[in-house]
């Protein structure tokens, strides 16, 4: 174990390696994203490379594919330089960055989407023996057949497409940038037995991953990044713990939050969802207190999120009726603008769709969605939009000189952080959030629980939509698991594990 700048390695171990970065920096002006990296990877081996948000993992990751260029430092595949490296060098060098949102063409084949831009020809026509034949090879074992539609594939389906892409055009040094995000337990458990298959066969992975559970599980070696220096490179992956990775990650023992369970709203008064009927769902009734933290999880298509969504006015309903306490009842809201106005607020997942505009700055992202509230005789109260936005700028810890900064110069995590600040930041009745904590790091995640509960506790509802059941084990008061668009099992109080929730979400 080091736990600074690796020593320089034997010639024997030098020839072990698929890929060593030499000194790598990347300024911004005058900000260091990277100081100075030395890193070696053991060819046919996972190595994992962790650090908070902003720590400088995606900058790195982004100089050895290619796409951006280090200020200082040389990069080495197989022992020889790569010079001038950008990314058609860097793929035919044989090095692939898969990016965290699959790259599907969907209504290609799989075969298609697998041979990208390689198509077989003969004498100009496309050879689609030849291509179905090679595919079939290249797919045997996967579970994912050739002729099928990229589009119908499931998530963890798609991540193996990508890499099997990345094989096909010579990739034998693969980047995965948080691969299991949104993924389920059990697709996270079959994306890595996939992994370790193509480990065997001699290729090689650095991955990125805000998990330590998952580094420890898949990981041969480890670097840890902070603040853009390496803090520490372990090769032996077995002497470590979940508490030590963290400690490495932050520079500071990890305070895990947990809810304190014995204050949990009790009684009637809150919310209340009756005759919830659409397309694969069906919720009879759901009662959520005031102050209450309520948990949905359960499989992809199995309704947490489908209900979740309907309740912010974005999938529409055949039925179904929501009453706020001591208000009349009410039609589930039937458009976002609706569901606004009585005082929901909603966080997708699709940071894509629904993310940040990049141009805007930091506090300009978080005072959008709550623009209408700080509306006075027709003018923006912008005394208080500034009081809000330090507010949650500090709150969330958000990685940035100032709130002034445009959000697209954030790394992808505080860019979470910025959409999660601007929903917090509009106060209301009921907040749904899916997926809040995905990408990011170990240390902001209790601090994002650490809120929900504050805000539960001056009387906000929370419905948290979540594939990471450790996060509902200690965030929220009551769980339901969704099975065929119903609520299949509800879970709460002392009765709430990470075993029993897994057990049950399967
Ligand atoms: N174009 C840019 N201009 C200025 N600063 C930048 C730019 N790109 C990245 N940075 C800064 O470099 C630092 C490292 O960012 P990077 O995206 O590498 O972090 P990361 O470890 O991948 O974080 P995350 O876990 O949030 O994805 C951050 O402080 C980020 O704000």
């Amino acid at each position: 174990m080091t736990t600074q700048a690796a020593p320089r390695a034997s010639v024997q171990a030098q020839a072990d390696l698929a890929l060593r970065v030499e000194n790598i920096s990347k300024r911004y002006g005058a900000f260091h994203a990277l100081r100075s990296i030395n890193l070696g990877i053991r060819r046919g081996s996972i190595h994992g490379l962790l650090g908070e948000n902003g720590a400088g993992k995606s900058t790195l990751v982004g100089i050895i594919s290619g796409q951006r260029a280090p200020s200082e430092g040389r990069i080495f595949l197989n022992g020889e330089e790569i010079q001038g490296a950008d990314v058609k060098r860097m793929e035919a060098a044989g090095v692939f960055l898969v990016p965290q949102e699959p790259m599907i063409i969907e209504h290609m084949s799989v075969m298609e989407n697998l041979m990208l831009g390689l198509w077989p020809a003969s004498r100009g026509f496309i050879a689609w023996r030849r291509m179905r034949e090679n595919a079939t090879r290249m797919l045997a074992g996967t579970g994912i057949e050739a002729d099928r539609l990229a589009g119908s594939l499931d998530a963890v389906a798609r991540r193996k497409l990508n890499i099997l892409r990345a094989m096909f055009s010579g990739g034998s040094v693969i980047i995965l940038d948080e691969p299991t995000a949104s993924l389920t337990v059990p697709d996270r458990l079959q994306l890595f037995d996939f992994m370790r298959q193509l480990r065997a066969s001699g290729v090689t992975f650095l991955f990125i991953s805000h998990f330590n559970d998952e580094i420890l599980d898949i990981c041969d070696a480890v670097t840890v990044l902070r603040d853009g220096e390496l803090v520490a490179n372990c090769e032996e992956v077995g002497s470590l713990n979940s508490s030590r990775l963290s400690e490495f990650v932050l520079g500071r023992e990890l305070d895990l939050f947990q809810r304190d369970r014995t204050l949990s709203p009790k009684g009637e008064e809150g919310i209340r969802l009756s005759g919830v009927r659409g397309d694969r769902l069906d919720v009879a009734r759901l009662d959520i207190r005031t102050g209450e933290i309520v948990g949905f999880t359960g499989l992809p298509g199995e309704g947490a999120k489908e209900l979740a969504r309907s309740l912010f006015g974005l999938a529409p309903l055949q039925a179904g009726q929501i009453a706020f306490a001591r208000e009349a009842t009410a039609r589930v809201p039937q458009t976002p603008d609706q569901a606004f106005a009585m005082g929901i607020a909603y966080l997708s997942d699709d940071r894509r769709r629904d993310g940040v505009v990049g141009h805007l700055s930091i506090r300009e992202n978080i005072a959008l969605s709550s623009l209408r509230q700080r509306i006075r005789r027709g003018l923006v109260d912008r005394g208080q939009e500034q009081q809000v936005c330090s507010s949650y700028f500090t709150r969330m810890g958000i990685k940035a000189g100032s709130a002034d900064e445009a959000v697209n110069t954030l790394s992808g995590g505080n860019q979470q952080k910025v959409c999660l600040g601007r929903v917090l930041a509009t106060m209301p009745r009921l907040l749904i959030l899916d997926e809040p904590t995905r990408g990011i790091d170990v240390g902001v995640k209790q601090d994002v629980l650490r809120i929900l509960d504050q805000l539960s506790r001056a009387g906000v509802s929370v419905i948290i939509v979540s594939t990471d059941v450790d996060e509902l084990a200690r965030a929220a008061d009551r769980v339901c698991i969704f099975q065929r668009g119903r609520i299949a099992h509800v879970v709460e109080g002392d009765d709430i594990s990470t075993d029993r929730l897994r057990q049950l979400s399967q």
